[in-house]
């Protein structure tokens, strides 16, 4: 069955540290995801963009064991300072597979499993996100060319996939700390992220 596509519901202001973005609401099949936008997002312009995925401990409850917060951070600031950007927020805790069943992977974590074989020992796909709602999202702003801020070489590909051209590519190193060092050895020895 073909799926529905996203669809825009509402937008408003948001006021934050880094400057004035506007929020915009999207429903995906019952499933919310968000996007910042700053600026004016011509079609000829490569459009820096961050497709982060959901992460409440470490974007709302500031968890060092993992660099989300930080990326996050990263990533309004640097649109912030181009004043043109858009950050697309997926509802997809942990990486799809739901904040409990993350926490029960933090659980196993604890016990000595790497993120990887956490998700599967719990009979979850290791990365279990999609991204093909990006296609209506960035078709909704028109966007075709974007500059990624990502480490990961799965987003990419499932981006350029929808039709949009990732002309380049910003690493995103920050949030190194000493609870999180095993997770990002993890991400580049078994997700291949590229930094
Ligand atoms: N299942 C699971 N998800 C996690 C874990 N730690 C973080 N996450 C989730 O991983 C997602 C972030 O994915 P990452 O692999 O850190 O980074 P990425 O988005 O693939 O790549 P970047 O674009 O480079 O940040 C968020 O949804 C987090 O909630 C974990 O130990 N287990
Ligand atoms: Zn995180």
């Amino acid at each position: 069955m073909s799926r529905k596509p996203a669809i825009f519901i509402t937008q408003a202001t948001l006021p934050t540290e880094y400057g004035e973005f506007t929020i915009h609401v999207f429903d995906d099949n019952g499933q919310e995801h968000l996007v910042l936008t700053m600026g004016h997002l011509r079609p000829e312009d490569v459009i820096l963009t961050r497709v982060h995925s959901e992460c409440l401990t470490g974007d709302g409850l500031f968890s060092l064991r993992c660099d989300c917060g930080p990326q996050l951070a990263f990533a309004m600031d640097q649109i912030a300072q181009r004043k043109q950007g858009m950050l697309v927020y997926l509802r997809q805790e942990g990486r799809g597979i739901g904040l409990t069943e993350k926490i029960k992977a933090y659980q196993l974590q604890d016990q000595g499993f790497d993120t990887f074989d956490a998700n599967v020992k719990l009979g979850h796909l290791p990365d279990n996100r999609s991204y093909d709602m990006l296609e209506d999202v960035f078709a909704h702003f028109g966007v075709k060319q974007i500059e990624l801020m990502t480490n990961n070489p799965d987003k990419i590909r499932a981006i350029e996939a929808h039709g949009v051209e990732v002309k380049d590519r910003m690493a995103v190193k920050v949030g190194h700390n000493p609870h999180n060092i095993n997770y990002l050895k993890t991400k580049k020895d078994k997700f291949l992220h590229l930094d």
